[in-house]
Formats: C-alpha cells, sequence, structure tokens
C-alpha cells in the first residue's frame, strides 16, 4: 500500500462532566487525530496521550511532533501494516503516537480490503459486555447517585477510581448499596506504595475482581510482594507497554489480571500479541479505555470481542464521556455494544461535527 500523505487533526472534546482521577480532573480532551490517505482508501487513528504527561510520559502536541519529525519520515513509501512496527523500531518509545499512525495505516489497508477490524484481529463475539469507570466525586451521596445511573443504564461492571482518602469507605458504601452481586474493582493509577498494603488489604473485604495498578508503573517487584499481601488479584495497566512487559508481569507474579489498552502498547497488533500471550499463561484480560472519542472506541470494542478478553471492559457508550461524538454515538443495548462490521473501523467521522470541534489541521505529503 503506497501512502499519499498523512493529515493530523486536533480536535477538542468537551466531556459530559469532569473526570478526576488520582493524577488530576479531566474537562475536555484535546485530541490528535491521525489521517493517512492512500490511492485506495483513506484510514483514521486516534493518540489516546492526553494533553499534560500524567497518565504517562506522552502528550498530545509531544505526539504530534513525534508523527510529524520522526515517524512519517521513517516510514517507507510502499507498506504492509506489518511493516509499521518494524519501521518504527529504531525510534524508542512514544507509544500513543506510534500506535495512533499504525491504526490509520491498518484502517485504511482493511477499507481497501473490505475487511473490519473484528475479523482482522479474531473477534470471536459480534457484541461485547461493557463495564464504566467511574471518577473520584466530592461526596459518597454524589458517588452513589453515579453508580445508581450507570446501573440503570446497563453497565455489567462499575471501576472507582481510588486514591488515598478516597478507598475504603467509597467502596463499601457502592458495596453496601447495590449489594453483593455487583461486578466491582477500584483503578489507583498508582496512587499507593508498599507502606499502604495494609490499608489496600481492607480492600479484599468487599469481594472486587481486582485492584488495578495500585502502584507505581515501573514497580514490578512490588506489585510481585503486594499481590501476595492481598487477596484481591492485582491487574496492570500503566506498567504494561508491551508484551515483554506482560511476560516478566506475569514471570515474577506483579499481576494475574491484565488491562489491554491499544494506545498505551503501541497499537493492535502489539494488543492481539498480549491477548494471545495472557491467554497462553491462563491471565485474563479486557480492554482499557482513555476517554476515546467513536474512532478509538470502535477499534478497542473489535479488540475487546477476542477470545481471551473474558472481563468487561471500559468500553462505555459514547455518551459517557460526550454529548455529542464525532461517530455516529456507541450506544449500550442490554449492556453490550455491537462490534463494527463495516470495513476497517466500520465507523467514520461525521463531517460538520468533527469540522465544528477541529482546533487544527496540518497536511504532511510523503
Ligand atoms: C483520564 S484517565 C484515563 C486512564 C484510565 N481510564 C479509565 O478509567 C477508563 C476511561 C474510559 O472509559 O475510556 C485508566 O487508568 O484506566
Ligand atoms: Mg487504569
Amino acid at each position: 500500500m503506497k501512502i499519499t500523505g498523512v493529515e493530523l487533526r486536533r480536535i477538542a472534546m468537551p466531556l459530559v462532566a469532569p473526570f478526576r482521577t488520582s493524577f488530576g480532573t479531566e474537562t475536555a480532551r484535546d485530541v490528535l487525530l491521525v489521517r493517512v490517505v492512500t490511492p485506495d482508501a483513506e484510514g483514521w487513528g486516534e493518540c489516546v496521550a492526553m494533553g499534560e504527561p500524567l497518565y504517562s510520559s506522552e502528550y498530545t502536541d509531544g505526539a504530534a511532533e513525534v508523527i510529524r519529525r520522526f515517524l512519517l519520515p521513517a516510514l517507507p513509501k510502499t507498506l504492509d501494516v506489518h511493516d509499521v512496527g518494524r519501521a518504527l523500531e529504531p525510534i524508542k518509545g512514544h507509544r500513543m503516537a506510534k500506535a495512533a499512525l499504525e491504526t490509520a495505516v491498518l484502517d485504511a489497508q482493511l477499507r481497501a480490503a473490505g475487511e473490519s477490524f473484528g475479523r482482522f484481529l479474531g473477534a470471536a463475539r459480534t457484541r461485547v459486555p461493557c463495564g464504566v469507570s467511574v471518577g473520584i466525586m466530592s461526596s459518597i451521596p454524589q458517588l452513589l447517585d453515579a453508580v445508581a445511573g450507570y446501573i440503570d443504564e446497563g453497565y455489567v461492571r462499575i471501576k472507582l477510581k481510588i486514591e488515598p482518602g478516597w478507598d475504603i469507605e467509597p467502596v463499601r458504601a457502592v458495596r453496601e448499596r447495590f449489594g453483593d452481586d455487583l461486578l466491582l474493582q477500584v483503578d489507583a493509577n498508582a496512587a499507593y506504595s508498599l507502606a499502604d498494603a495494609r490499608r489496600l488489604a481492607r480492600l479484599d473485604a468487599f469481594d472486587l475482581l481486582l485492584i488495578e495498578q495500585p502502584l507505581a508503573n515501573d514497580d514490578l517487584v512490588q506489585h510481585a510482594k503486594l499481590a501476595r499481601q492481598l487477596s484481591t488479584p492485582i491487574c496492570l495497566d500503566e506498567s504494561i507497554e508491551s508484551a515483554e512487559h506482560a511476560a516478566a508481569a506475569i514471570a515474577l507474579g506483579s499481576c494475574s489480571i491484565v488491562n489491554i489498552k491499544p494506545g498505551r502498547i503501541g497499537g493492535y497488533l502489539e494488543a492481539r500479541r498480549i491477548h494471545d500471550l495472557c491467554r497462553a499463561n491462563g491471565v485474563a484480560v479486557w480492554c482499557g479505555g482513555m476517554l476515546e472519542t467513536g474512532l478509538g472506541r470502535a477499534a478497542n470494542v473489535a479488540l475487546a470481542a477476542l477470545p481471551g478478553f473474558t472481563l468487561p471492559g471500559d468500553t462505555s457508550a459514547s455518551r459517557r464521556y460526550y454529548a455529542t461524538d464525532i461517530t455516529e454515538p456507541f450506544e449500550l443495548a442490554d449492556g453490550h455494544l455491537d462490534v463494527p462490521t463495516g470495513p476497517g473501523l466500520g465507523v467514520e467521522p461525521i463531517a460538520d461535527v468533527l469540522d465544528e470541534v477541529t482546533t487544527g489541521t496540518e497536511w504532511i505529503t510523503l
């Protein structure tokens, strides 16, 4: 496939409500979209980097810069999506930027071939059960109202963001209000240290599915030590940036569940490799989220349909974050989202909506 050129498009996506985690509060996303144009089709990739390097070291401006200055010049003029990872290997890191570019190449290639993401990746289902991520709130009553609303919408699993000072009590309140059958998990976004082990062990009383990323992203050994002190399974998110990281985490006993986020680990091909590795080791995986628009959401839902994705992911409906999505909205039906069946992502931006939210566009001829 020959790439004629690439558009780097920036869009501003206000959130329907502030989303607070242990590392900050998001009120809007500054999103970088990559559009790859070829003679036969064009493809879209969504960079999941946030506007500031608070979740990881990447951020939107930096991703645009590394794509413009280093990734695009490293691409061969004619390529298959399987060539992208190899061509970009000499450039270290910047996995979110690489993922956006590889996904756009894959989308163009699949659209030209008339093949869906789900079929290409190996989806085993036509729809996926959906969880929802609930931010840190200013009070327990406010949290309980939010959780009640999501349960009414049909979400099959609730994830609560936690941090020191907002952990045991909100989890206890949700468990007591909504009962023992509610699938419930927490995500600390690396807010604790091994010194908090006894406090984190108190979460064992609430029959959680998992505790996500309690310690720092580079604390694999400490997570293994913590895992031996908890009965609740540890799931890693920020720590897993490649299949090698997943293999190391499994070998060390740092986690027994992995949150796979294609943007974090460099793309959907690496995501499938991590899925295959975890499945071979009996490690459950689920699809994480980075507040994607319908473009990234479409790809994530296709990935979440692979057989090893045995836990509900953070694959929520578009309305969880956006009043108006840039694609046709993903809408929950009976707690599930349908896997798109059209060529490539199976969705595309709605032109006038995209224009309304566009804050910048740049064309790069290859
Ligand atoms: C702005 S926080 C993004 C990272 C966070 N993502 C979520 O909590 C799910 C977000 C979503 O539903 O897309 C995580 O650490 O798992
Ligand atoms: Mg997480």
